[in-house]
């Protein structure tokens, strides 16, 4: 055959095999789950509002427990119903254990090297490892109790002090936090200025400061930055998120290479005598253990530690202002409450940690709360590594999963009079806070559910008891229940649009508060 031809054939067959695999693709399309119609370039963003999770919610009522949105480029596969939270976060969950890519992860948490954002693999095995072994076994966990003990008594003490003067809850709830996590983590109360025993009831400015850094980080890591989702405007940065997600890493780059460095100072002055005081010694001592697959290096340990702040001031914070917020409006359940609180624990002491098993109804009502508002009511995205099937439904590799806890939480079929808050509905149910029970997930589940639930349960539990065990709360004069604002804003956490203002009248012998 002449050369012509042989290049003739060669092109045709070219030809035909494109063809044949074109024709085959159309043929194994793929069943995505349904959704709205997307956009070219920005797909569905234009049917989300300020507040993504109730745009979903709706959304969810028009295409059900299973749907599709492109956010962008990038196909989100939304569950939210009991059956499809199981299949993400169970059946399939070391599938969907990977998270997304975000600039959030690249600027705020050292290049994704934290516990939240970083990519499922050795690094993230290995950190969880240690996490659940030496930061959050029962015995560190208990080893820290009397801190939370000081925390809580110097929260009524300062509550006792401002003489039933209306106050800003929040700051007051927000300081609780912040000292209980810091002396857990950093070793001491790191942002309080006086450093004292606080008598005078004064939230420090210090603190505030360090509040609004975590707002920040806290916001800039829920936004939906563009740049995430649609790469030709990436390098824009349109809506400035990327530039404030630098600044504020760089503020807690400052503020955790001083930690660190204290840190490695008091080693070496100790050598031999030292012994780990602190969650950020445990992170260091294990960290660069030889016997470990994978080094956690000193921004591994820098990122770790802001996790654990972040993970668990706002969280516990937050939390506990939308349970005084709910209870305000519901005198007939601080009642109920309360007669409870003073039948078990009597009105001559605080409530201990352990007096909790012994109340049920608290632990009602914190379900109850994390139910109606749970603080990541999307969870946090997560990222399918492989193609799956879901409910006969293929969800492609890249996809990102969003599990939608606000609308499982508040499904009929599940809940009787799902909007009202009603603490009795938990009572005498096995119910678990602990991720078994795919009706209830305000820790999420699986290979990426909360390290840090026992903690967080732990601050909340007790401080709402004797938050109601040790004041009446009121509202103001001139603002009433039905009048209060009940908005929130949408973050990585979900906190009140505005800080609940309250006044707390004590209720119990007056030398109880100055113990
Ligand atoms: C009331 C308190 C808390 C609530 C309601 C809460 C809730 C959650 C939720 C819903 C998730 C997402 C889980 C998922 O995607 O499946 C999460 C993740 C996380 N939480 Fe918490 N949390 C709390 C306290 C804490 C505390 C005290 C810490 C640490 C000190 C912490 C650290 C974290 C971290 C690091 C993650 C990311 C886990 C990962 O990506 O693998 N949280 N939390």
């Amino acid at each position: 055959m002449e050369a012509q031809t042989w290049v003739a054939y060669g092109l045709f067959s070219v030809i035909f095999v494109y063809l044949i695999n074109h024709l085959c693709r159309g043929n194994h399309k793929l069943n995505l789950p349904p959704g709205p119609k997307p956009w070219p370039i920005i797909g569905n963003f234009d049917l989300i509002g300020p507040l993504p999770h109730h745009s979903i919610h709706e959304l969810s009522k028009i295409y059900g427990p299973i749907m599709t949105l492109k956010f962008g480029s990038v196909p989100v596969i939304v569950g939210s119903s009991v059956e499809m939270a199981k299949s993400i976060l169970k059946t399939n969950d070391e599938i969907f254990a990977g998270r997304p890519t975000t600039a959030a992860g690249k600027y705020t948490t050292y290049n994704y090297s934290n516990m939240t954002w970083s990519h499922y693999g050795p690094y993230f095995r290995q950190a969880r490892k240690l996490w659940s072994m030496h930061l959050f076994s029962a015995k560190s966990l208990e080893s820290y109790e009397y801190i939370r003990v000081e925390e809580h008594n110097s929260l009524l003490r300062s509550i006792f002090n401002t003489n039933g003067e209306p106050i800003t809850l929040k700051d007051y709830l927000s300081k609780l936090s912040l000292n209980v996590i810091s002396r857990v983590v950093l070793g001491k109360r790191y942002l309080d200025k006086c450093n004292d025993n606080d008598v005078d009831g004064q939230v420090n400015k210090i603190d505030d400061e360090f509040s609004l850094m975590l707002d920040e980080l806290f916001i800039l890591n829920g936004v939906l930055n563009l740049g995430d989702w649609i790469p030709c405007v990436k390098y824009l940065d349109i809506q400035g998120y990327e530039k404030r997600m630098k600044i504020i890493g760089k503020k807690f780059e400052r503020f955790m290479e001083h930690v660190l460095d204290e840190h490695n100072a008091r080693r070496e002055n100790e050598k031999d005598n030292w012994v780990p005081k602190d969650m950020v010694d445990v992170l260091l001592q294990h960290g660069n253990d030889s016997n470990h697959q994978v080094k956690i290096d000193r921004n591994g340990v820098k990122a770790f530690t802001q996790d654990l702040i972040a993970g668990g001031t706002d969280t516990s914070t937050i939390t506990l202002e939308w349970a005084i917020t709910e209870l305000i409006r519901r005198p007939d359940i601080i009642a109920k409450a309360t007669e409870e609180l003073d039948h078990v624990i009597g009105k001559e002491r605080w409530v201990q940690e352990q007096d909790i098993q012994n109340l049920p109804y608290i632990q009602a009502i914190v379900k109850e709360t994390l139910r109606l508002h749970p603080v990541t009511p999307l969870l946090v995205p997560r990222f399918s590594r492989e193609q799956v099937k879901v409910e006969g439904y293929d969800i492609p590799k890249g996809s990102v999963a969003l599990v939608n806890t606000f609308t499982i939480h508040r499904d009929p079929s599940v809940y009787d009079k799902p909007l009202e808050f009603w603490p009795d509905r938990f009572i005498d149910k096995d119910i678990d806070v602990k991720s078994q029970d795919f009706e209830f997930l305000p820790f999420g589940s699986g290979r990426r559910k909360c390290p840090g639930y026992n903690l967080g349960l732990k601050i909340v539990e007790p401080g709402l008891a004797n938050l109601l065990h040790g004041f009446e709360w009121k509202l103001p004069d001139n603002i009433k229940p039905q009048d209060m604002d009940m908005e929130e804003i949408f973050g990585l956490t979900n906190p009140k649009k505005t800080p609940v203002v309250v006044c707390a009248q004590p209720r119990l012998p007056h030398y109880i508060y100055c113990k």
